[in-house]
């Protein structure tokens, strides 16, 4: 017997796992859990009994669970973990939350914690904290008390933050756990968030003036209302920022993501239809959970013009390696840049080119580039979807502190990017911080969205999403841009490439989707559409095997 068996039980008869085809399982995928709400609640509070294993096993630091389907539809939902330093749960236990979520039966489920835990030498006397948040979904009350339910069955202190976007809990994750110590991340609240951005925007800026109005679509997600909050936070008097908050309505689940929001205008190339697009109005769309941003306007002459994560991340480069120039760190510390396969090629010749940074490519998804980025001094990491951030090494904070200024240029460089160290959500990509930062780098090279357009023209480039039997017969290499099986396929899509200019395309299985994504692009719009389609009917082809 274990030391929770009972109350495990007890509680896990109240919220029952809903049993899948013989042969299927629930994976711990690239956004956790991510289903239909109504198969949630027994993986909700499954993910509870892991979450303070997990505690246990990090000597009782902070865990955090959030709530979100983030760009789902509002019928969806999902449950993820975030690590004690706010970044996304370790690789290994994924797989041991795989395991407690698919045991069969109550019974097992209780066999596999305690196996875990010894596994794992865990202590299941240690003390655990468990903090959570979920977005507006209204399949989140049901989600969070089956957690919850979990979370007092381990006996694991926990703390309800009740609404908030999902960087804001990874966020408070990071606050509880250096609340105290010389690394303090900020105050353990949610008004310690805004209270930190918003000083921290009017730092940066240094008294430059935002032009003109930002139209913010907030996908009638939970960043509406925070973003709301955090605008009361920046003062006035110091800052004109005229912000118009749009598609904010979270009280009719059915608008959740509808023709609006940051994938919406990504995947679609098109601003939502309501409100009406202004021309020339400098917009910006967030995604359902505040974690991923787009700008873009509507040109009188040439149209619709998306400023992605490709965009953000060069700007964000370009910005930051011109301060450290200016600072005089220009030798000591490693700037780098961090895409996936997705990043426009543009924008990576412009990068590497222009900017002369190096670029490094890994496989799709946040935790890759995350993890790559840390190893620079200072990692601007973004896909293409717009999800990203910079990350600074503590050696690189410290410099922008310490370092002796030897002219008021130099002064001026180091704080700022001082001001950045905070103004940038250093656990994960944060839709809020990023916006701001985007805001900040604007207003300083006084530039409007058609000047940020004009440092490089992007390639016309093409997503297919393919229907496949099996997409697990697709494996890839070389960060995702070449397939290694099935074999054959790859040698088809380089002759299909051959034939057209400045081409490139790939394919690879989706993490987060029963299909596989073909990429292409080209010099024109035509020829990059006719090589997507080329290449998706060889993957069909393979696909079908
Ligand atoms: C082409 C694309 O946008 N892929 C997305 C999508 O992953 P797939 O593995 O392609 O389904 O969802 C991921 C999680 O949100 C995100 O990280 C990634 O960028
Ligand atoms: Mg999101």
């Amino acid at each position: 017997m274990g030391n929770h068996d009972k109350e495990i039980l007890e509680a896990s008869a109240k919220h029952p796992i809903v049993p899948l085809e013989k042969g299927k399982f629930y994976t711990y995928g690239t956004a956790g859990f991510r289903l239909k709400a109504d198969l949630l609640e027994g993986i909700s509070y499954r993910v509870g009994l892991l979450a303070s294993l997990r505690s246990r096993k990090l000597n009782g630091q902070a865990i955090g669970v959030m709530i979100t389907a983030s760009h789902n539809p509002a019928a969806d939902n999902g449950v993820k973990i975030v690590d004690p330093l706010g970044d996304m749960l370790e690789q290994d236990w994924e797989r041991y939350a795989t395991a407690l979520v698919n045991a069969p039966s109550d019974e097992q489920l209780v066999q596999v914690y305690n196996r875990l835990a010894t596994d794992l030498k865990i202590d299941l006397k240690s003390p655990a904290k468990v903090i959570y948040g979920r977005d507006t979904r209204p399949s989140g009350h049901k989600l969070v008390t089956a957690l919850a339910d979990g979370l007092e069955a381990t006996k694991a202190e926990s703390v309800d933050y009740k609404i908030l976007t999902t960087p804001q809990l990874h966020y408070l994750v990071r606050a509880t756990n250096s609340e105290g110590t010389p690394l303090s991340y900020g105050k353990v609240s949610e008004v310690g968030y805004y209270e930190k951005l918003a000083e921290a925007f009017v730092r940066a800026l240094k008294g430059r003036k935002i032009n003109g109005t930002l139209q913010v679509d907030c996908a009638n997600g939970v960043g509406g209302p925070k973003l709301t909050e955090l605008l009361k936070y920046i003062p006035k008097d110091k800052v004109n920022f005229d912000v118009k908050v749009v598609n904010d309505d979270v009280l009719r689940p059915e608008v959740l993501n509808f023709e609006c929001g940051a994938d919406f205008v990504k995947t679609k190339q098109r601003a939502p239809p309501t409100p009406k697009p202004q021309p020339g109005l400098r917009s910006c769309s967030l995604d359902g959970d505040a974690d991923r941003l787009i700008y873009y306007w509507v040109d009188p002459e040439s149209g619709f013009v998306m400023l992605d994560g490709d965009r953000i991340s060069s700007l964000a480069a370009s910005f930051i390696g011109d301060l450290v120039e200016s600072a005089g760190l220009k030798d000591d510390l490693r700037i780098g840049v961090v895409q996936t396969a997705y990043a426009n090629g543009a924008s990576t010749n412009y990068i590497t080119q222009h900017l002369r940074l190096p670029v490094i490519c890994t496989p799709t998804g946040v935790k890759h580039l995350h993890h790559v980025a840390q190893g620079f001094d200072i990692g601007v990491y973004f896909e293409a979807n717009g999800h990203g951030t910079v990350l600074f090494s503590p050696d690189a904070l410290n410099a922008f502190k310490k370092k002796e200024p030897q002219s008021p240029a130099q002064k001026d460089a180091l704080d700022t990017l001082a001001a950045l160290g905070d103004l940038i959500n250093q656990t994960v990509g944060d839709a809020i911080s990023d916006m701001l930062l985007v805001e900040v780098i604007l207003a300083h090279k006084n530039w409007s969205l058609r000047d940020w357009a004009m440092t490089y023209i992007d390639l016309p480039n093409r997503l297919v999403r393919v229907e496949v039997g099996n997409k697990d017969l697709f494996q890839t290499t070389d960060a995702e841009r070449r397939l290694l099986h099935p074999e054959g396929a790859q040698d088809e899509i380089d002759q299909a490439v051959k034939k057209y200019k400045d081409a490139r395309a790939f394919a690879r299985a989706s993490g987060t989707e029963n299909a596989c994504r073909v990429y292409a692009e080209a010099a024109t719009r035509s020829e990059a559409n006719e090589l997507a389609e080329r290449v998706a009917r060889i993957i069909e082809r393979y696909g079908a095997l």
